[in-house]
């Protein structure tokens, strides 16, 4: 299937010279929740503002539902949708005309009967007569998913969708964003709630100084660079590892009163390897009186691929 958007080389250098996007190559499926991670400056909002025309990329090609954007941006506007980090509406207007507006603006028809949907799927319906600059912080961020949605986007970028929201409402715009995709809408995020990513995400792409270091499907990233950190607390302590344990990434810690595993792939073979390692102790006749298994996360992996990129 043609991807819904696709970027090639695409590169911005901003005046005075900083590289804040270097060469990315990016193709997004149709249908998919794409998150978009990397640290404060990594070129997030940089690349979201060139696809939705805020940022004149510096090379490269973009084309979104087979136009290029370079020639056809305004049939490919029409159905792009942004949520951006910050607030550029009108505060004065009323939470109805801000969000009906946001529909005409885009040469849809009115429609009161979708205005009202939208309203109500975002809990907004009982603030629609008062002034956005009257409502709190997360309900003014609903507001621009409500702009977002009233036109009806295809492909809809949520740039920090609750950055700075609490974490219930963090999970309320989760099952949001949940029905939007059941909508078929295609949803590109940025986030620095590496949770987020892990929760919602079919993708992620990690960007790091403007270069997209990796791309991949959420469940293999997670198989390919997740490991198994295991500590087996020991009934004595022990001077050095038994010969049952040749060849198991282990070693000891805490003055010999505890072992540490580090290992396997992310897919299980982690879990399996404690298992035979304690195994392997009874059999050595050695005690242990605890074991504290964890797998890594989305986080741990990130962590360790910006420190690799840093390197
Ligand atoms: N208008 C501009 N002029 C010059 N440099 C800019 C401009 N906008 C952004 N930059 C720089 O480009 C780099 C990328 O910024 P960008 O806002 O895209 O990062 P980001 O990943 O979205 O960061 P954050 O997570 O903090 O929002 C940063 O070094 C930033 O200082």
């Amino acid at each position: 299937m043609e991807p819904i958007l696709e970027l090639k080389g695409l590169t911005k250098v901003y005046p005075g010279g900083l590289k804040a996007l270097d060469s990315v190559d990016l193709s997004i499926r149709r249908g998919e929740i794409f998150a978009l991670l990397g640290p404060n400056g990594a070129g997030k909002t940089t690349l979201i503002g060139a696809v939705c025309g805020l940022v004149r990329s510096s090379g490269g090609s973009m084309h979104a539902f087979g136009h290029d954007l370079a020639i056809d941006w305004r049939k490919a506007r029409s159905r792009i949708g942004l949520v951006p980090q910050e607030m550029a509406t009108d505060m004065f207007e009323t939470v109805w005309r801000a969000v009906s507006y946001s529909r005409g603006l885009f040469g849809l028809a009115p429609d009161k009967g979708r205005i009202e949907e939208i309203l109500k799927s975002l809990s907004l319906w009982d603030k629609r007569d008062e002034q956005i600059r009257a409502l709190s912080g997360g309900m003014k961020r609903r507001v621009l998913i409500a702009k977002a949605l009233a036109h009806e986007p295809d492909l809809l970028f949520l740039d920090e969708p609750t950055a700075g929201v609490d974490v219930e409402l963090r999970k309320g715009m989760w099952t949001i964003i949940d029905q939007m995709r059941a909508r078929g809408v295609t949803i590109i995020l940025t986030t620095h709630y590496i949770e987020e990513a892990e929760e919602m995400a079919d993708r992620v792409g990690i960007i790091s100084k403007g270069r997209l270091i990796m791309v991949e499907e959420k469940e293999a990233m997670m198989a390919k660079l997740g490991r198994t950190e295991a500590h087996i607390a020991l009934a004595e302590p022990l001077t050095e590892l038994p010969p049952t344990l040749t060849g198991y990434p282990v070693e000891l810690e805490n003055d010999g009163t505890s072992l540490r595993y580090r290992g396997g792939d992310g897919t299980g073979k982690g879990k399996a390897e404690v298992a035979e390692i304690t195994k392997a102790l009874t059999r050595s006749g050695i005690d242990y009186t605890g074991i504290d298994t964890r797998e890594s996360s989305l986080e741990d992996i990130f962590v360790s691929l910006l420190g690799e990129d840093a390197a």
